[in-house]
């Protein structure tokens, strides 16, 4: 009964997502108001015999049906999710609801409001619905029912999550080998041929984005049929968009597209076949709807359906894609060959000349004998593996991508951290604090900083310092010593540590002899002590790997109680460094510290043949 099947939704409501939503209709008085087909035509009515009664009865109860939720969560949501992570954001929108805890797609129709606030529910869009409904093939998409109640006017049908056969051809991840294409197209053959061998007849607008593909990556077609419906529907160039109005034509045939107006919404049989021909061209080549050769820029759609209207002087000028050299399918050349004639006769010039849908998926099923004579479960196991491969193939490449990702974290933490630390963080090891018994380090500090910085803009600030620390940076990566941190002008580096080593004076005395030349502007004030200390890191959040203990105050004092442009040593570091001849020490005296009281220094003066100028009796 027509009442069970047929569904037609009323009444709006706001979705979650703000949209209009369109739920069951409660109102029995609005959906009275619609203008049935025994009031608005009286006269034909007498004519009817009992069964169409009958029918015309179910279609008008079928308006009533309550408790059907149409409720529209994601309105705004395009393809399937899987569609839209495999297109990497080059989605194409489509709006999903669920009906009957089914996922559903929902065509929304332009028509204007205004022009028809109610729709006329005629005996010939009713009809148009019952054959909708009655349509049942694995491969056409099924007709859930439709909006009559403006302004939210819609077709609702099955939902095929893959997205369109346009979408899929447009996705470089998806490889698909010749098994995949003949499964598709043969799919797409049998649709059509039973499409035409239904009430419906022909289908009009044949095109990539009318084929769906569902889970089991099944192609259905979709888009027919409704033309009563379709005809109040703004589609004039001046309603939609340039480029969309024509581009929605390139499947058409030139003797409709010729004719205009007058071609018949539902279109011909041969007119499908020719749209046919033009999405096989898209499924073998995996080019561009119209492709018209390596590097031939794409023509606007309306220069091109111009060049298919006009009457060509013979076949040979045929205004047709271009078939590229390489063969399209890893196949026998005589198979590849039949498919090519086949593509070739059905968008032939003459209507007459182009195959019928029976004489195609003989050719097809010839193709697919392969698919067809094994079991329908091994031909899904088939497509899933290939599915699979896609996805193992997307998987590897995302994989790369993490892991260049993973690889720049972890240079930042090296570099923010000692290597050997880092590491422990990123296995996801706390980092215990660990007592060294002798390192060493160095403080340096910028003699009269704050004077200089009085003077300067806090930028300039900046890059003086980004500057010097660049160049001490670049100095430190030669030798075995970890920058601790930089504190505003100072800089401290430790050697001995986290990887323990004996000559840790030594790499951090040989480290700075050579920056201090003559000529630099700069005045630097340098400190150096050896002693225990113990590291450890602290805090979760932004982990500082810091050093501990007496020997870093000591350190510290070094470098305040030095010189500018002199490099201060304890007498703790002068033991260690002066059991190596090459390091040219000399005694500075006594000095009072604070906190420490009197200590004896030394100065640094030279490493091999570079010494530490003087730089006169000021800096002595
Ligand atoms: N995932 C999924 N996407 C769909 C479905 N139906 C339509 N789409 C998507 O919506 C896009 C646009 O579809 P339509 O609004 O029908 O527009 P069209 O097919 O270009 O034009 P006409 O059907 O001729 O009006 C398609 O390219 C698909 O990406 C479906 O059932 N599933
Ligand atoms: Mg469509």
């Amino acid at each position: 009964m027509i009442d069970r099947k047929f569904s037609i939704f009323t009444r709006k409501k706001s979705s979650p997502t703000g949209e209009k939503a369109i739920e069951n209709n409660h109102n029995y008085d609005d959906r009275n108001n619609i203008s049935s087909p025994s009031n608005s035509n009286s006269n034909s009515q007498k004519k009817k015999s009992n069964a169409e009664d009958e029918f015309e009865n179910n279609a008008k109860k079928s308006l009533s049906i309550k408790n059907r939720k149409l409720s529209f969560y994601s309105i705004r949501s395009g393809g399937s999710v899987e569609t839209i992570q495999m297109q990497n954001n080059a989605q194409i929108f489509t709006h999903t609801s669920t009906y009957r805890g089914q996922m559903v797609a929902i065509k929304k129709l332009n028509i204007d409001p205004k022009k028809y606030p109610k729709l006329e529910l005629s005996r010939k869009l009713l009809m148009q619905f019952k054959i909708m409904k009655d349509l049942q093939h694995d491969h056409i998409t099924r007709f859930a029912g439709a909006c009559v109640d403006a302004p939210n006017y819609c077709i609702v049908t099955e939902y095929c999550p893959k997205g369109s056969l346009e979408d899929i051809l447009n996705n470089d991840t998806l490889k698909l080998d010749k098994m995949m294409k003949y499964s598709l197209l043969h799919d797409l053959v049998k649709g059509m041929y039973f499409l035409h061998n239904s009430e419906i007849r022909s289908h009009g607008k044949l095109k990539t984005s009318n084929c769906v593909v569902d889970s089991r990556f099944v192609l259905k077609v979709t888009d027919f049929g409704l033309a009563e419906l379709h005809a109040m529907e703004d589609t004039t160039e001046a309603q939609l968009d340039e480029h969309s109005f024509y581009k929605k034509k390139l499947w058409t045939a030139p003797e409709l597209l010729r004719i205009e107006e007058a071609a018949p919404p539902q279109g011909t049989q041969k007119g499908d076949v020719y749209s046919f021909a033009l999405i096989l061209h898209e499924m073998l080549y995996r080019k561009d709807a119209w492709y018209l050769g390596e590097g031939v820029e794409l023509p606007h759609p309306k220069e091109i359906l111009e060049n298919v209207k006009k009457s060509p002087i013979s076949d040979e000028f045929l205004y047709r894609p271009v078939i590229p050299e390489a063969s399209p399918v890893e196949d026998h050349p005589e198979t590849v060959k039949k498919l090519i004639d086949l593509m070739i006769n059905c968008w032939a010039e003459n209507p007459h000349d182009r195959p019928e849908f029976s004489v195609i998926r003989k050719i097809v099923h010839s193709l697919n004998k392969d698919n067809e004579t094994s079991n329908l479960v091994d031909n899904l196991l088939k497509r899933m593996e290939q599915y699979a491969t896609n996805l193992e193939g997307l998987v590897e490449e995302r994989t790369q991508e993490y892991l260049a990702e993973k690889k720049k974290v972890e240079d930042l933490l090296h570099q923010l951290l000692p290597p050997s630390v880092a590491d422990q963080l990123i296995t996801g090891h706390a980092v215990q604090a660990e007592s060294h018994d002798c390192v060493t380090i160095y403080f340096s500090d910028i003699v009269g900083f704050t004077a200089l910085s009085s003077k300067s803009t806090p930028m300039q600030v900046v890059t003086l310092l980004n500057d010097l620390y660049l160049a001490f940076d670049g100095v430190v990566d030669n030798f075995k010593v970890y920058k601790v941190e930089t504190i505003g002008d100072a800089y401290m580096v430790v050697s001995g540590l986290p990887d323990r080593r004996d000559d840790h004076a030594s790499q951090i005395a040989q480290n700075f002899v050579i920056r201090h030349r003559a000529n630099e502007q700069l005045k630097l004030r340098i400190g150096m002590h050896s002693g225990s200390v113990v590291s450890g890191v602290v805090g979760s959040k932004m982990p500082r790997y810091c050093l501990f203990g007496d020997t870093v105050n000591t350190s510290s004092r070094m470098e305040s109680n030095g010189l500018p442009l002199k490099i201060h040593v304890s007498s703790d570091t002068k033991e260690i460094l002066s059991k190596d001849p090459d390091f040219g020490l000399e005694l500075r005296g006594q000095i009072e510290m604070k906190g420490k009281g009197l200590q004896t220094t030394y100065w640094l003066k030279s490493y091999k043949d570079q010494c530490v100028p003087d730089f006169g009796p000021e800096f002595r």
